[in-house]
């Protein structure tokens, strides 16, 4: 089985990213880019990560109306990446229309509720649904629309996966028991979220801020 992890390479400098993707490369399946790296270096950046070999996830987090969603997912099909996110909120036609401008070899993904939110977070935006049940309503709509899969926290994940047997499920907010929580709110270990049906764990900063990122990154495939 291939390694689902996939590095977040959320570092501000080009050439650090470069490093850090390549002191790491042995160690997970591919790498993400997110807004951080893909609004300071461009394709000029994802280009150069893509040279070490590894599939490239851009987490781009499309979310505007279809017609402009679908030009940018034209706009990137020559950067030809294995995974790229729309925010499932956009709606059916968004979602529609970014699935259909998509490359062939392109998994869309809808982000369903960021692993930075709790329950009292979406009751602040006037969503009065559990996490579950949210995330629950989001894949469906993600499902029906035609995409690939959805993003969702380790909470869910075996929820998400009853319901959408063949679906494709992308799971960050993920630490190694012991590591540093930060901004995230629903976590779970990267075991966890293997075990209960992840395709792909996306894990940034216990690898990225670790005093040896190639260890760390040791230790959690250790753990798979
Ligand atoms: O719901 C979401 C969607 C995307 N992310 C992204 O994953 C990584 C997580 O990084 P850590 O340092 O492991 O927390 C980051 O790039 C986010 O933009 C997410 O965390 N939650």
């Amino acid at each position: 089985m291939s390694n689902p992890v996939y590095l977040a390479l959320d570092v501000p400098r080009l050439h650090d990213a470069v490093a850090l993707a390549k002191q790491v490369k042995d160690h997970v399946g591919g790498v993400k880019l997110g807004l951080e790296f893909f609004n300071a270096h461009g394709a000029h950046g994802v280009h150069m990560i893509a040279q070490l070999g590894l599939p490239i996830f851009l987490d781009l987090k499309l979310h505007d109306i279809p017609n402009t969603v679908a030009g940018a997912m034209q706009a990137i099909h020559v950067l030809e990446p294995a995974i790229v996110t729309v925010h499932a909120c956009g709606g059916r036609a968004m979602m529609e229309d970014a699935k259909a401008a998509a490359g062939e070899n392109t998994k869309v993904v809808g982000v369903t509720m960021l692993t930075s939110l709790d329950e009292r977070d979406i009751r602040d935006m006037g969503i009065n649904d559990s996490p579950e049940d949210h995330v629950l309503r989001l894949a469906d709509l993600a499902h029906s629309a035609g995409l690939d899969g959805v993003v969702c926290s380790g909470q869910e994940i075996s929820m998400v996966h009853k319901q959408w047997k063949d679906g494709f499920f992308v799971v960050p907010g993920l630490r190694p028991e012991g590591s540093t929580v930060g901004d995230q709110k629903r976590v779970v270990t990267p075991r966890q979220a293997r075990d209960d049906g992840a395709s792909v764990l996306v894990i940034g900063r216990p690898i990225s801020r670790a005093e040896d990122p190639a260890a760390a990154a040791r230790a959690i495939e250790a753990t798979l």
